[in-house]
């Protein structure tokens, strides 16, 4: 059941936000944060009957003034109407009392349940394909799990309680009215219904707004993130003019989206004020003639108003409700999308196990095309048939976009095969459980991502079984930082323990890359995949890292993309990638003297190191 289908961002200013294909109805849609919303229920239940409680007080009131009034007030009892003020004052006190104790009660399960709906986004997201990363921007993703959870726990914590609360009020003093007079009630009923009807349009039309400005908000975060993240670049080029021009128009953009909102809002206030008063002037001209005729008692005129302005307040407050109701609508939508985009790699029902792991990784008949590919348009990878044998360092050569990157998201399975199969040991990795398989195929990216954590957090990354603090856990960490010639960790302020900024990036590319390429070192795995590990580093460095990882290759099983001729000097053998299939396979020597291909290849390399 969708709500919607997961909309990849959709955008500001260059269009209406597109009807989500299968709408609920809202209570439906609302309905789907139950799961979250269940542990805390009884709390939420109980500041609604709190809640309800102060909102009967305040109806009391009125009852006791027509009591007073047409009783000791005309005959002078003086006791009586001392009892009457106390029970008015008790009545007040009591409601303060009660609407106090509402925000005890909602206040912390409704943090609570943002935490939880926050927990299992985040969860979601990390178990999301990196196919659906792909096609999502981050300040969505972000935007969806600050604000619009946020929406979420104000709704729970407020708005749906006051909404029941003032409804129930309404419905209440309603009654109460019918039975001071059939007259007064009907006048008062007949003047609410544009309320409704007003209200039920508003839904429609302020519900295509809500979810625009909120698509907005996270275009407008992704703006964000991009500038702060590309600063470097903004800045190299001159560019921030050029950024911040196009930051106000995306800004103008939400701007212009929250004014018709807040339009809309107001206009629905306004009405929401309007009719309440009409209603009751209507009711107060049919009161005084009622009075007048015997119908009505001066007192049940005189509770009247006092009911009148307890509803004063339920009633206006409807028009705020209801856009908030409609914002949260949008926000749950927003939310569910993200829930409700499949996790289409998972663990098999079944999983297998390899029970004397020897690291041979082979591709059989291998087959991928990424999702946005055309239909018409020939497989990336087209028949990749390629066995790596236990300890071999095989490098991919091939032309820049031919798929070698490609090629090495598949044995952990960041996308899946579309044809074919890999293989760990003769298993087909989608029969092994994902922690299995990464476990045993560690993977190097020639982008190297670093958390913001010490350099010993990021490095030890893929060593859950260690204790950080533990002597095995230095052990395993100075090896790593040692193949890697990461010996600079050592020097930095606070030695590996320093955190290294956001993403990195106060180091240099090459010491990011050394320490992205120590963390799969540590991680030991049976099988490493590195895409062009060493591209960052300078010619003396990139050396000392190959002798050591030669030491490491030996009896590991690598699969290497070399862009440089001195990357496949590493391999026993080299594969050359051409227009989706693995047309050759042997050592460097055999491979010049037997493949024209691989000639060309090494050739364009040479010439591209040589102009470098
Ligand atoms: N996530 C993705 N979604 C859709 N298409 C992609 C994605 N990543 C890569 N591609 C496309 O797939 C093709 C192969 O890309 P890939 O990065 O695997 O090539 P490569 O051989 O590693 O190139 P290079 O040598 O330049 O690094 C390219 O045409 C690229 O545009």
């Amino acid at each position: 059941m969708t709500v919607s289908h997961a909309v990849p961002p959709s955008s500001d200013d260059r269009g209406p936000v597109p009807e989500p294909a299968a709408r609920l109805s809202t209570p439906r849609a609302l309905a789907r944060l139950y799961p979250f919303a269940r542990p805390a229920l009884p709390r939420l239940i109980g500041g609604a009957l709190v809640g309800l409680g102060a909102a009967v007080a305040s109806l009391l009131i009125p009852l006791v003034l027509q009591w007073a009034v047409d009783g000791p007030i005309t005959t002078g009892d003086r006791v009586q109407i001392v009892w009457a003020t106390l029970a008015v004052l008790g009545l007040g006190v009591a409601e303060a009392l009660m609407v106090f104790l509402r925000r005890r009660f909602v206040l912390t399960p409704a943090a609570g349940i943002e935490l939880s709906i926050r927990r299992a986004f985040y969860d979601r997201l990390q178990r999301l394909p990196v196919a659906f990363h792909d096609r999502w921007q981050s300040g969505q993703l972000l935007s969806r799990m600050m604000q619009d959870i946020g929406t979420i726990r104000r709704w729970l914590a407020f708005g749906l309680i006051l909404l029941l609360i003032n409804i129930l009020t309404i419905v209440i003093g309603a009654a109460l009215l019918f039975r001071w007079h059939w007259a007064l009630g009907t006048v008062f009923v007949v003047c609410s219904i544009p309320v409704w009807v007003m209200g039920y349009r508003f839904e429609q039309s302020y519900g295509l707004l809500s979810r625009r400005s909120q698509d907005q908000a996270g275009d407008l975060a992704t703006a964000v993130e991009e500038s702060v993240h590309g600063i470097r670049v903004l800045k190299a080029f001159g560019r921030g003019g050029h950024a911040l021009t196009q930051f106000t128009r995306r800004a103008e953009s939400l701007r212009d989206t929250e004014l018709r909102k807040a339009r809309e809002v107001g206009a629905l206030w306004f009405w929401h004020e309007l009719v309440p008063i009409l209603a009751l002037g209507a009711c107060f001209i049919t009161g005084v003639w009622l009075t007048a005729h015997g119908l009505l008692t001066v007192g049940e005129l005189f509770a009247f108003f006092a009911m009148a302005a307890a509803l004063q307040w339920p009633m206006s407050s409807l028009g705020y409700l209801y856009s908030f109701l409609v914002d949260t609508r949008t926000a749950t939508d927003r939310v569910f999308e993200v829930f409700d985009a499949p996790v289409t790699i998972t663990d098999p029902a079944e999983p297998r196990t390899i029970a004397e792991p020897r690291g041979e990784l082979a591709f059989r008949n291998v087959r991928f095309a990424y999702p946005d590919a055309g239909a018409a348009e020939p497989d990336l990878l087209a028949g990749i048939d390629l066995v790596l044998r236990p300890g071999e360092t095989m490098a991919i050569v091939g032309a820049t976009g031919s798929g070698k990157t490609t090629l090495t998201t598949l044995p952990t399975r960041l996308f899946d095969v579309t044809g074919g199969a890999v293989e760990l040991d003769g298993v087909d990795v989608r029969e092994l459980r994902l922690s299995e398989l990464r476990r045993r195929i560690g993977v190097a990216f020639e982008e190297p991502i670093l958390f913001s954590a010490s350099v010993r957090e990021n490095v030890l990354l893929g060593r859950d079984d260690l204790d950080p603090d533990s002597p095995e856990a230095d052990a395993v960490l100075t090896q790593a930082l040692d193949v890697a010639q990461a010996g600079f960790a050592a020097e930095l302020p606070n030695g590996v323990d320093t955190e290294v900024g956001e993403e990195g990036l106060s180091l240099s590319g090459g010491q990011r890359q050394r320490l992205a390429l120590a963390r799969v070192v540590a991680a030991a795995p049976d099988v490493l995949v590195l895409d062009d590990p060493l591209s960052a580093l300078d010619v003396d460095t990139e050396a000392l890292v190959e002798a050591a990882l030669r030491r490491v290759l030996a009896d590991t099983t690598a699969l290497i993309v070399a862009h440089r001729p001195s990357t496949v000097s590493m391999a026993d053998r080299v594969a050359v990638l051409w227009e989706g299939r693995i047309e050759a396979v042997g050592t460097h020597a055999e491979l010049l003297r037997e493949n024209a291909h691989y000639r060309y290849l090494i050739a364009s390399i040479d010439a591209t190191e040589d102009r470098a």
